[in-house]
């Protein structure tokens, strides 16, 4: 039949699986892992790259490709933490049938692909600061369930990479890309994320520090790291020799970030906003924002209907909205209703005899539903007036959703009482590693063990004598703890 099979309060899993393809978002693939994003996948993917690409570019930060491979030899010049990513690495070790000399890795991330030639390009102060992104794929061969957009073997991303003089030109630049993350996330997805740093332990393990934005799935429980922006300090120039000569003439390792965000913020905003009936898309990246749809009557001029459909989409095409109109005569205007929820379309508009007589449309609001009858006259307004407030109220309503899921707590038993019911935990802690791992080692279940997700930048008061939740010594600072994907 035309609907959902799966129930998003009752089977999220299959539910989501079911809403990306029947939304026509995804097709699932004969690799496991792997997925084909569909038209209407990339649509949102290309919104929010150029979003970003204009961003990064009056940042100065130019586009660069580099090459797919990286040798073996490189791969483990960043050895100290790789070991424990080395089973995702993906190696090629054949052309044809005979073998390789030697095996060559699929870039998991481009470290170790561009520094060496950082250090080639880099010699005096004059060359900083290079600032370079690339639009790519990466491979990471995950063995945990894979999940469209949110876990998949390749993803798509940008990885920025880049190199100063100071490391306070670092810190900066850290922090103006995690706003451009929390702007894709809250101004383009409709998505609320919290900014924060992670813990020594969930920071990236070849850096200095990290910070990330943090988005929380409420019908799971479960937070999902939304993009990272990191530090790397001078560790990579130290290990690929990245240094330069500074103003007084002395030899001086470069201060590096790198940071990304990939195809997964696609999946977060379909877990977020999606319901029983589809997909539901933000009107800033919905592909399609209104969706014309003639109902005809047996003794209706049709010819009438076409034509108030087919002036109604150039009438909202011009005055800049993404419209079209559903024309197959194959399928009854119920069925195209349907068809068109399913693709989460935030804007539906009906025009039927009556409408032509009246001339005014009936407009329906993908995600509450609202049905209004609007004149042509001022359709371009309530049209514009309606999608803003669609964008508005997904946000708003999934603000009030996660801060909903919220659960502040002091003890022990208050922590498991509410990672046990779905809660996005804040809870003072002592900030020592040895407590964390505790934490993990005492939550580990079939649901996986609950860990840092980040310390927010935005830290409330912790009053004197506060202690940690987990080890009863005083608390440091107030983190967001829970299951994650
Ligand atoms: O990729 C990063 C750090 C960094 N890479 C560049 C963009 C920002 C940020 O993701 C961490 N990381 C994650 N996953 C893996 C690796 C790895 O370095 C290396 C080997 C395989 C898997
Ligand atoms: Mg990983």
């Amino acid at each position: 039949g035309l609907g959902l099979a799966y129930a998003k309060n009752e089977s999220f899993g299959e539910w989501y699986s079911e809403v990306v393809v029947n939304g026509e978002m995804i097709e699932y693939y004969d690799i496991s892992g792997c997925y084909i994003l569909r038209p209407s996948t990339m649509a949102i993917w290309e919104t929010l790259q150029a979003f970003f690409d204009v961003e990064i570019k009056k940042m100065n930060i130019k586009n660069a490709y580099f090459p797919l491979f990286v040798t073996e030899n490189v791969l483990q010049k960043e050895k100290d933490h790789i070991e424990g990513f080395a089973p995702e690495v993906a190696w090629v070790t054949k052309s044809g049938q005979s073998d390789l000399e030697v095996p060559i890795a699929i870039r998991p991330t481009s470290e170790t692909v561009m520094y060496p030639y950082f250090s080639k390009w880099i010699r005096g102060h004059r060359d900083l600061p290079l600032k370079l992104n690339q639009w790519c794929n990466v491979v990471r061969w995950e063995f945990s369930h894979p999940t469209p957009f949110i876990r998949s073997r390749e993803f798509l991303w940008q990885e920025g990479h880049t190199a100063f003089a100071t490391k306070e030109e670092a810190d900066t630049e850290v922090l103006e890309i995690l706003e451009l993350y929390r702007r894709i996330y809250e101004e383009y997805l409709a998505v609320p994320v919290v900014k924060g740093r992670k813990s020594e332990l969930e920071k990236f393990a070849g850096g200095l520090y990290t910070t990330s934005v943090e988005a929380f799935i409420p019908d799971t429980g479960r937070g999902v790291q939304g993009a990272t922006s990191h530090c790397l300090g001078q560790n990579f120039s130290k290990m690929f020799e990245i240094d330069f000569e500074n103003e007084k003439g002395e030899k001086a390792k470069v201060w590096q970030n790198s940071w990304a965000y990939s195809t997964r913020t696609i999946g977060v905003m379909v877990m977020i906003h999606g319901d029983n009936k589809g997909l539901v898309l933000p009107p800033k990246v919905a592909n399609i924002q209104v969706i014309v749809i003639p109902v005809p009557y047996r003794d209706a001029d049709m010819q009438a209907i076409f034509a108030a459909c087919s002036s109604t989409v150039e009438l909202l095409r011009a005055a800049g909205f993404r419209a079209d109109h559903d024309f197959r005569e194959n399928y009854s205007p119920g069925w195209k209703y349907s068809n068109w929820e399913m693709k989460g379309v935030p804007l539906r508009i009906e025009i039927g005899p009556k409408d032509i007589a009246n001339e005014q449309v009936r407009v329906v609001r993908r995600d509450n539903g609202a049905k209004s009858d609007v004149q042509v006259a001022s359709l371009v307004e309530q049209v514009t007036d309606m999608l803003s407030n669609i964008q508005e109220s997904l946000f708003n309503a999934a603000k009030a959703k996660r801060d909903s899921c919220l659960k502040v707590v002091h003890t022990w038993e208050e922590f498991m009482a509410a990672l046990n019911n779905k809660k996005l935990i804040l809870a003072p802690w002592c900030d020592e590693e040895e407590v964390e791992k505790d934490v993990k080692a005492r939550t580990k279940g079939e649901n996986g063990a609950a860990k840092t997700l980040c310390s927010p930048f935005d830290q409330p008061e912790l009053p004197e004598g506060t202690l940690c939740f987990a080890s009863g010594k005083p608390a440091k600072k107030w983190t967001y703890w829970g299951r994650s994907y």
